[in-house]
């Protein structure tokens, strides 16, 4: 299926998008693409959650937009800034302004909490400074208040394989904020915790992001989850965008055509 089912959000000027996608191909195999021409352009502000199937492209299309991956071919802008053919220094710069939270926490097991909010900012202060863990003051009163903001002020000096999934996960908010970034892309940040967990999660993660204007983009595979959280969804299947709406527009028959079938339903 080609066509998107349902109308993107209401028109809105170029200004208002933090990021720009159009016409996003992915090949990890020459010939065989998993992103089919994306076009999606989000807010700069709120969530934007992404679902569909195992394997539809969604971590792919997270992972072009910060360059993990390499697209084949398309347009990637942040805020007008074109992210394709980005090289060294460029990349650097513009990997500073996006923030990224992953399913599995990619902390620094052996490294405290505070060490790991503080990494943050490793793309802005000088080598030597991170090498001697000499983080500008400011820095330190940031990761203070944002350890503060997760919950977790009295773990600052714990080594990060002490603390539990669901406070991992709140290091890595802490980190991702920490970079001041321009748009948050969460992959799955939810997958590895309890429901009850991963609802506080979530909570935290759209209380921050929304009191520091961050928008943020989540693949999560928790369509609840997505409709609660998020104001926009789109539902990828195939490698293609088949659904773009706000959660209440999210019908039985959208889950049927992001998911196949009707049995699970
Ligand atoms: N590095 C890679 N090299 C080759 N193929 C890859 C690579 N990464 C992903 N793929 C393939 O691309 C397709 C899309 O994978 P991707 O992880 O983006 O899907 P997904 O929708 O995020 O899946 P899930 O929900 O299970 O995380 C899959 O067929 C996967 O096997």
């Amino acid at each position: 299926m080609s066509a998107t089912l349902t109308a993107a959000p209401p028109p809105a000027t170029r200004l208002e998008h933090a990021l720009e996608i159009r016409g996003l191909f992915k090949e990890y195999t020459a010939g065989k693409p998993v992103l089919k021409g994306i076009d999606l352009a989000v807010a700069a502000e709120g969530i934007t959650a992404i679902i569909g199937p195992s394997g539809t492209g969604k971590s792919t299309l997270l992972r072009c937009i910060n360059r993990l991956v390499e697209p084949t071919r398309g347009e990637i802008r942040l805020r007008g800034t074109e992210l394709t053919g980005l090289r060294g220094r460029d990349l650097r710069l513009a990997r500073r302004r996006i923030g990224m939270v992953f399913q599995e926490y990619n902390l620094v097991e052996r490294l405290t909490v505070m060490e790991n909010v503080l990494s943050g900012r490793l793309g802005y202060v000088p080598f030597w400074r991170a090498w001697l863990r000499k983080y500008p003051e400011a820095d330190i009163q940031r990761a203070f208040m944002l350890l503060d903001a997760v919950g977790l002020p009295e773990h600052a000096t714990r080594r990060a394989d002490a603390l539990s999934g669901g406070q991992r996960q709140r290091v890595g908010i802490a980190r991702a904020l920490m970079q001041r970034p321009e748009i948050l892309l969460a992959d799955e940040p939810t997958s590895s915790l309890d429901p009850r967990t991963a609802v506080e999660v979530l909570e935290l993660l759209a209380k921050l992001t929304a009191a520091e204007n961050v928008p943020v983009i989540i693949n999560i595979h928790n369509v609840d989850l997505a409709k609660r959280y998020a104001r926009r969804i789109v539902g990828m299947a195939g490698g293609s965008v088949i659904f773009d709406g706000p959660p209440e527009a999210l019908q039985t028959h959208h889950l049927q055509a992001i998911y196949g079938g009707e049995d699970w339903l």
